[in-house]
């Protein structure tokens, strides 16, 4: 018996810059977060001698079960953490592609450790402490609203709430490695110098916000053209659709998206592309933002 479930939204990077690297390695970031509608669903069932996971969905099959999936690995950080014996089945419906830059399993685990948080009476602040050693992506995807992330992930302000506009998501198929994209990011040149974005207090409409993100980039597209060429052609065929603002590729990629002023004309273009979508076996989604 299901007793309590969320939705874990994809993770947008609207642009992405690389601003240093600490001394572990890991890159500092600047980054705008933002949610759109697609999502996976994590649910609650009864309570069992221990945690477990089974995995349905689209992309399930791709996925383990076992102690590596970020479901089990959220949900046993946070029952540590509240000295908690107090285990239960979980089920993951896997939508989102895997390793895609969308941030799929980081809102996996966060979908986990806010639905155990509500069940076992754990506020945000904690979850988001629990949150960051999952994962650089798992803290903004706690909150699941427009962030301006900072650090390696760990540093969120809010931002403007998104405009009424529309998203077109499409995935090729490749998987990319979030590690070989920042490796191949240094080897390429590292670090590209420019002004940090200015953020206005609100944006009121798509226009408005892409004129401020003309002035950004996603530092991490290039490295992950130059593994995935395939990526350049998404970018094209997003460009070349009606009333498109502009295209990115989010996160480590392979995943790229189209912005458009309304969800209306994202899903015309979904459907302009779906013949082509079908027959290279890409995954698409289009749509309205996450609204908070
Ligand atoms: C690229 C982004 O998706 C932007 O939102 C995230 O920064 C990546 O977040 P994530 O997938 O949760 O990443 P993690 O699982 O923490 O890190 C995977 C690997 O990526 C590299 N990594 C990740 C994040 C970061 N700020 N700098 C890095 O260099 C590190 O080699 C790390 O071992
Ligand atoms: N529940 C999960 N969903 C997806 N991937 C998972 C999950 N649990 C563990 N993983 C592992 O995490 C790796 C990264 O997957 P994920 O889908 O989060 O990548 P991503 O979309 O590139 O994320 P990001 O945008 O945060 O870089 C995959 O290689 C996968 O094996």
């Amino acid at each position: 018996m299901i007793f309590l479930q969320d939705t874990a939204h994809a993770k947008i990077n609207l642009y992405l810059h690389v601003t240093g690297r600490r001394p572990d390695g890991y890159h500092l970031l600047d980054s705008l977060a933002v949610f759109a509608g697609a999502a996976d669903e994590v649910r609650i069932a009864e309570k069992s001698d221990r945690f477990s996971l089974s995995i349905e969905g689209r992309f399930g099959a791709g996925l383990e079960a076992d102690d590596s999936n970020l479901v089990l690995r959220a949900a046993r950080a946070l029952q540590a953490h509240a000295g908690k014996n107090a285990p239960h089945h979980l089920t993951l419906e896997k939508n989102l592609p895997v390793a895609s830059g969308i941030g799929g399993g980081s809102a996996d685990a966060a979908c986990t450790l806010r639905l155990l948080g509500q069940l076992w009476n754990i506020d945000e602040a904690e979850l988001i402490a629990i949150a960051e050693p999952l994962g650089a992506d798992v803290p903004v995807c706690v909150q699941q609203k427009p962030t301006r992330m900072e650090g390696i992930g760990e540093i969120l302000t809010q931002a403007p709430a998104m405009p009424n506009g529309g998203i077109l998501l499409i995935n090729p198929g490749v998987a990319v490695s979030t590690p070989d994209i920042f490796r191949s990011f240094a080897n390429m040149g590292g670090i590209i110098e420019r002004p940090a974005p200015i953020f206005s207090s609100e944006w009121t409409s798509m226009r408005d916000l892409v004129e401020m993100l003309s002035y950004t980039a996603n530092d991490l597209q290039a490295p992950a053209i130059r593994h995935a060429p395939i990526i350049g052609t998404v970018l094209s065929s997003l460009e070349a659709q009606e009333d498109c603002l502009m295209v990115r590729m989010s996160g480590s990629g392979a995943t790229c998206f189209g912005l458009f002023p309304t969800p209306e004309a994202a899903r015309k273009a979904e459907i302009e592309l779906s013949k082509e979508a079908a027959h290279r076996e890409w995954w698409t989604w289009a749509g309205p933002f996450l609204q908070n």
